[in-house]
């Protein structure tokens, strides 16, 4: 039992998905684990565990932003010996490259939250990045099912409603592919506590074209993403 988490020892498994929404999280929870059972609902921050393909695995709602998540990742990485953290959010692109429903893998995440700067002092950019083998193994896992995974860097922004197009644009001129917002605290939490870390993300909006999903399908249409994720961490 953690402030924000509600489960007794051994109630959550080793390795968990995070989504950001918690609504996704009994989404994919009710769709593709066998038995799920809820362990927490503190806050309506949902959380399950259950089986898939004979694994054990639980998927953890973990809010908005990366104070929120990384709250999740803290509390699962210190007190419930969590070894593994996929993220699977939404995101909006910043590459023309990139469409609706298109799914990233980030290899490693800039971001404008001043965490890091806290953690260090001020002395260093931390560079916070993915498990290489879990990174890897997502390529992989779309490759065998015909999808595609698309890999770069990401951008984790504190502002959802940005007022800074032209700062945006100078990061996708420097490669970045897509802008959520907890990568890098997971990233860092994840190294910080010896574990592995991955985010997937879900193109949901675009910032060129101005497309944009639905709440409903952000919550329950992440279908490629969740199986690349689930896919990935059985391996
Ligand atoms: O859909 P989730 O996983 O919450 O991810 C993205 O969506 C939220 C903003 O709408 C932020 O949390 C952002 O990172
Ligand atoms: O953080 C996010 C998530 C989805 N779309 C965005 O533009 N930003």
């Amino acid at each position: 039992m953690t402030a924000h988490i509600s489960a007794k020892p051994g109630d959550i498994a080793e390795t968990v998905l995070l989504p950001g929404d918690p609504l996704r999280a009994k989404w994919i929870a009710e769709t593709y684990l066998t038995d799920p059972v809820q362990y927490t609902a503190v806050r309506n921050m949902y959380g399950y565990t259950g089986t898939y393909q004979g694994h054990r695995l639980s998927i953890q709602g973990s809010g908005m932003g990366q104070p929120s998540a990384s709250i999740y990742a803290h509390e699962l990485l210190a007190e419930f010996g969590v070894k593994t953290l996929v993220r699977v959010g939404s995101a909006g692109a910043m590459s023309k490259d990139l469409s609706l429903r298109d799914v990233v893998a980030a290899i490693g995440a800039t971001t404008d939250s001043a965490m890091n700067r806290v953690r260090f002092n001020g002395l260093f950019d931390y560079a916070p990045v993915a498990d290489f083998g879990l990174l890897r193994n997502s390529v992989d896992v779309a490759t065998e099912k015909g999808k595609t995974v698309h890999v770069g860097p990401i951008f984790s922004a504190d502002t959802f409603y940005s007022d800074n197009a032209e700062m945006e644009a100078k990061l996708a001129e420097y490669g970045v592919l897509a802008v959520e917002m907890e990568a890098a605290a997971l990233y860092t939490l994840a190294a910080k506590f010896k574990a592995r870390a991955l985010t997937l993300v879900t193109i949901s909006d675009h910032l060129i074209t101005k497309e944009v999903m639905s709440s409903e399908d952000r919550e329950r249409s992440f279908a490629d993403m969740a199986e690349i994720a689930l896919e990935t961490v059985i391996r």
